[in-house]
């Protein structure tokens, strides 16, 4: 089913109930696997996510590395594996999908210039592909870094950090976009051994070891926000996520207050969160997604069939992800009866505009996210969401996990 070019989507009573299975959180294991590659030693990492993403990231660390690498569409995997490929002096191509040679990389690479990696660009400026010439270290290690593209330069530069002789300090230029991640990232260097300290713009780590330990991968909050939207859209839900915690290092983990107004309640339990329905209540004015850009998708579909609008802002790294997401949902929403429309600099609103299309066709532009933050409409009308293995970068159980909750999910003669 997941291979067909499109698939009907549809839930015949509204009403659903029981446990669901997430995917490990991938931003997690990536970074796990990353840390591990550079400890030089090997020891488990436990629910280590099925997501592409990370297979992917496993197979290319834990084989030797060919004359060329592809990191295919992962974001977290190109931007790593440039710093890792850097720091151990490894010489390769490292390249992506099309999509991929269109997110910029300049700061990454920059940053690792100053530090001593020898990087030429093979394309455009700015872009992968990447030719790796091997590392010698310059002599310093103080870097300005902009922080308001991607957290990814920041945390791919940190985990490096420890290893280079003098250790790495660094200053923060600018707003700091998905800090949560760079946070993700210290805590994780933190449960490994090496501490670091993060004040104002400036991070610091000091040269030190990585400390080989048993690592388990929490389940991943991105990929529970789609059932949160099946909740708020459902006649009736209860839900048990298994493997979610109060205390996650993950940024999304911000979902039980964001979607308490859209009538989510959630349920810590120590084996996980309960969801059920509520109410909606008056749903925020406008929620800001700088912290949390992998949100904006499910909240703006979400507003759209509940039939809210809402404000939306921070979503300046939505242009750089998977697709161009703000274009992407400008297209869709008005498939489903909604219209994202800037309404001041960097303010985004989604207004109700007409009648939603009858079982309109949802394209995807190969971003796993277009699919599974439109499928929970579904609820509300059955509708078609094409090329929907897009899932597999992130959740690639997505549509079995649907048909356990009660959809139905059928390929598109
Ligand atoms: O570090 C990470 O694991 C991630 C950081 C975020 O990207 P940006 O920092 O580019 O916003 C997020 O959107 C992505 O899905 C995962
Ligand atoms: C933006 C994402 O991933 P990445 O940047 O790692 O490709 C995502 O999963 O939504």
């Amino acid at each position: 089913m997941i291979s067909a070019a499109a698939v009907h989507v549809k839930h015949p009573t509204g009403a659903l109930h029981g446990e669901v299975t997430l995917p490990a959180s991938k931003s997690e294991a990536n970074r796990a696997l990353i840390i591990r590659a550079l400890s030089g030693k090997d020891y488990p990492i436990h629910n280590l996510s099925d997501a592409n993403d990370t297979q992917l990231l496993n197979r290319l660390l834990s084989t030797p590395a060919g004359a060329e690498v592809s990191a295919e569409d992962a974001g977290t995997v190109m931007r790593f594996l440039t710093a890792y490929y850097a720091a151990t002096g490894q010489k390769l191509v490292l390249t992506g999908t099309p999509r991929m040679c269109q997110r910029p990389i300049g700061v990454l690479v920059d940053a690792l210039r100053q530090l001593g990696a020898q990087i030429e660009y093979l394309g455009q400026e700015g872009y992968p592909p990447l030719q790796m010439n091997g590392f010698e270290f310059s002599g310093s290690n103080q870097l300005t870094v902009r922080s308001d593209i991607s957290s990814q330069y920041i945390s791919a530069l940190l985990m490096i950090g420890p290893l280079l002789p003098q250790g790495l300090e660094l200053t923060l230029d600018g707003k700091i976009s998905s800090e949560p991640y760079i946070r993700m990232t210290l805590a994780q260097m933190a449960f490994f051994g090496v501490q670091a300290t993060f004040e104002g713009q400036q991070i610091s780590v000091p040269r030190q070891e990585y400390v080989p330990k048993e690592y388990t991968v929490e389940s991943d909050w991105s990929a529970a926000s789609y059932w949160y939207s099946i909740t708020a859209l459902a006649q009736e839900a209860d839900l048990f996520l298994p493997a979610l915690r109060q205390d996650s290092l993950q940024g999304d983990s911000v979902l039980p207050q964001l979607m308490a107004p859209f009538g989510v309640k959630t349920e810590f339990t120590p084996a996980g969160v309960r969801l059920t329905k509520q109410p909606v209540q008056e749903p925020l004015d406008r929620i800001d997604f700088y912290a949390c850009p992998d949100l904006a998708q499910t909240v703006a579909a979400l507003a759209a069939g509940l039939g809210v609008e809402v404000e939306m802002t921070g979503l300046e790294s939505l242009r750089i992800k998977e697709t161009d997401r703000i274009a992407a949902l400008q297209f869709e929403l008005v498939k489903v009866g909604a219209e994202l429309r800037e309404i001041a600099p960097d303010v985004f609103k989604v207004f109700l505009a007409k009648k939603p299309e009858d079982s309109p066709t949802i394209h995807t532009y190969e971003d796993h996210r277009m699919a599974m933050a439109f499928a929970p409409l579904a609820i509300k009308q059955p509708l078609v969401i094409e090329e929907p293995k897009v899932v597999r970068k992130s959740y690639p159980r997505y549509w079995d996990e649907l048909q356990k909750a009660g959809f139905e999910v059928a390929a598109r003669k």
